[in-house]
C-alpha cells in the first residue's frame, strides 16, 4: 500500500458559514479575528478526532460501575502555530485541547522570492516520540512555509503520522509538495481553492490572512 497524504474538508455548516464570512473583502478585522477563531476550534474538533490518545477505565456513577474513555494524560500534546496568522486559529484550537503545550514558530516569506525565513523558533530541542502536534496555519499556498515546519518537528523527532495540519485555505502546490514528502501526513481545511497567483496568493483565498487578522 502506498501512503498518500489524507486531506479533510469537514462538511460543517459552521466551517462552511465562517469561512465566508473569512472570505468577504467587506469583513472587518475583529470580525475575521472571530471567524477565525471559529474555524480554529471545529477544525481541531475534526483533527481530534481518531488523534487524540485515549485510556480504557472505569468509573463509580451514583448507581454502579461504568467502563468509560478518557483522554490519556500521559501521552504529550502540543500545538504548533505558525505566526503571525497561525496564531488567528491558536484560541480556538486550545479550547479543544486545554492541556496542549503551545510552540511558537515565526515564519515570514520574502514577498518578491516567497522564500520563508525564521524569525522564531520556540521548539524544543527534542520532543518526546509519541507527541501529537497540531500545526496552526491558515494559509498553505506555495507551501514553503509548512515545509519548512515539518522539517523543523520531523528533525526533532515528531512522527508526521502523528502530525494534524490545521489549515483554512489549501492550495494545491502546497498539498502537493506535502503529499511528496510526508505522504502520511494528514491535513484538515475548511476548504481547497483553486490555484496561487504569480504573487504568491491563494485565488479566490481570503487574502492576507495575517494582516487581516493584525489590521496591518
Ligand atoms: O505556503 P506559503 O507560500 O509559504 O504561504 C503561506 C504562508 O504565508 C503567510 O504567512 P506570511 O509570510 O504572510 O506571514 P504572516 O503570517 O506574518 O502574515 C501564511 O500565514 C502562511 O504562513
Ligand atoms: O493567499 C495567501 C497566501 C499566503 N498567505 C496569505 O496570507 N494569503
Ligand atoms: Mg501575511
Amino acid at each position: 500500500m502506498t501512503l498518500q497524504l489524507r486531506v479533510y474538508v469537514p462538511p460543517h455548516p459552521l466551517i462552511k458559514h465562517w469561512l465566508a464570512v473569512a472570505r468577504d473583502a467587506a469583513t472587518p478585522s475583529v470580525l475575521f479575528r472571530s471567524a477565525m477563531t471559529e474555524l480554529g476550534r471545529w477544525l481541531t474538533y475534526e483533527a481530534a478526532r481518531e488523534w487524540l490518545p485515549t485510556q480504557e477505565a472505569t468509573v463509580q456513577t451514583p448507581l454502579d460501575v461504568s467502563p468509560a474513555t478518557l483522554i490519556d494524560p500521559t501521552v504529550p500534546m502540543a500545538v504548533v502555530p505558525i505566526l503571525r496568522a497561525g496564531l488567528g486559529l491558536l484560541e480556538g484550537a486550545q479550547t479543544v485541547l486545554p492541556l496542549a503545550s503551545i510552540y511558537h514558530l515565526g515564519l515570514v516569506r520574502d514577498e518578491k522570492t516567497l522564500q520563508p525565513s525564521t524569525y522564531l523558533n520556540k521548539l524544543p530541542e527534542k520532543f518526546q516520540p509519541q507527541t501529537r502536534v497540531l500545526v496552526t496555519d491558515p494559509m498553505l499556498a506555495t507551501g514553503g512555509s509548512m515545509m519548512n515546519a515539518m522539517a523543523e518537528l520531523t528533525q526533532r523527532g515528531i512522527d508526521p503520522a502523528l502530525t494534524r495540519i490545521v489549515s483554512v485555505v489549501a492550495a494545491p502546490p502546497a498539498l502537493q509538495k506535502l503529499n511528496d514528502a510526508y505522504p502520511g501526513l494528514i491535513v484538515y481545511t475548511a476548504t481547497i481553492d483553486a490555484t496561487v497567483n504569480n504573487q504568491g496568493f491563494i485565488i479566490p483565498g481570503l487574502g492576507d490572512a495575517g494582516d487581516r487578522i493584525f489590521g496591518t
